[in-house]
């Protein structure tokens, strides 16, 4: 999470301050926990066995394996407390069960009304339906378990990234108001979103994610000489794109939503 400093300013209540350069480093951080899972999912081919619908032997719910698996990590997940972090969504519980041990108290960095934002259902049609086909490669070897495995820590560490979007908007709008407030009386999400757009730092993350991608998915090749070729886990131009088409304009989905409901 972005470095946060939290005051008493002895009324009781806290102020608490976070900067865009904290909220972006963190960014670029995850940026590496999403580049390593997209390469660690492409050890495995698309596999969409595993994703379809199917029926579940124990139920008889129709549910894919995937899913089915999701579904009983995020029950476990929430019960040693994940989604008392803001930063956490889940993608298929509504009611969030308690966490069994005592957890730590988050400080209330999020508007209230707007912290309930989550776009997980997008996220994952967009995940299977477009992103996954681009980076593995087609084909079936049954391994449905550790490729649902690794289709869940994509999913986490993107969906992560993209609900960060409201850390974003919060600290944008904390520095603005009185530019972002007449903008979201008047629900004009076009003025919000060029409002919070910055074109060239887009344009850094692409290029970045590209050189993390022929960074850490490289062969390692040793005791070769003379042979220059370079072969990826993963095709850096294919990183960059999943965050031009995707992360990064759904990021700004939950910028937009989150201001919305910012004066609620
Ligand atoms: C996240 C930010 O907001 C927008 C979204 C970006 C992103 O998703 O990487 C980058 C720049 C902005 O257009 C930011 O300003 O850092």
């Amino acid at each position: 999470m972005a470095r946060v400093v939290e005051l008493d300013s002895g009324s009781g209540v806290s102020d608490v301050r976070l900067s865009l350069d904290s909220i972006r480093e963190s960014l670029i951080r995850q940026e590496d926990t999403i580049v390593f899972s997209l390469i660690e999912r492409a050890k495995f081919p698309l596999n969409s066995s595993a994703f379809e619908e199917s029926r579940c032997l124990d139920s008889g719910i129709s549910s894919s394996l995937t899913e089915f698996l999701v579904r009983e990590i995020e029950i476990l997940q929430a019960k040693v407390g994940k989604y008392d972090n803001p930063e956490e969504n889940p993608f298929f519980l509504e009611n969030i069960p308690h966490s069994v041990f005592p957890t730590h108290k988050y400080p209330p960095v999020l508007h209230p009304k707007a912290l309930s934002v989550n776009i997980n259902k997008r996220i994952w049609d967009v995940y299977f339906k477009e992103m996954l086909p681009l980076f593995v490669k087609p084909g079936d070897d049954g391994n449905y378990p550790s490729t649902a495995a690794s289709d869940l820590a994509c999913l986490q560490a993107i969906s992560r990234r993209i609900h960060y979007g409201k850390f974003v908007a919060e600290v944008k709008f904390r520095d603005a108001p009185q530019d972002y407030e007449p903008a979201i009386r008047a629900k004009d999400t076009e003025a919000l979103m060029k409002l919070l757009t910055f074109e060239k730092v887009e344009e850094m993350v692409k290029k970045r994610v590209q050189k993390k991608a022929e960074t850490f998915g490289q062969e390692v090749k040793c005791g070769v000489s003379g042979d220059d070729e370079k072969n990826y886990k993963v095709d850096p131009l294919i990183v960059s794109r999943i965050y031009g088409e995707w992360l990064i304009p759904l990021t700004k989905v939950v910028e937009v939503e989150y201001l919305l409901r910012r004066l609620d």
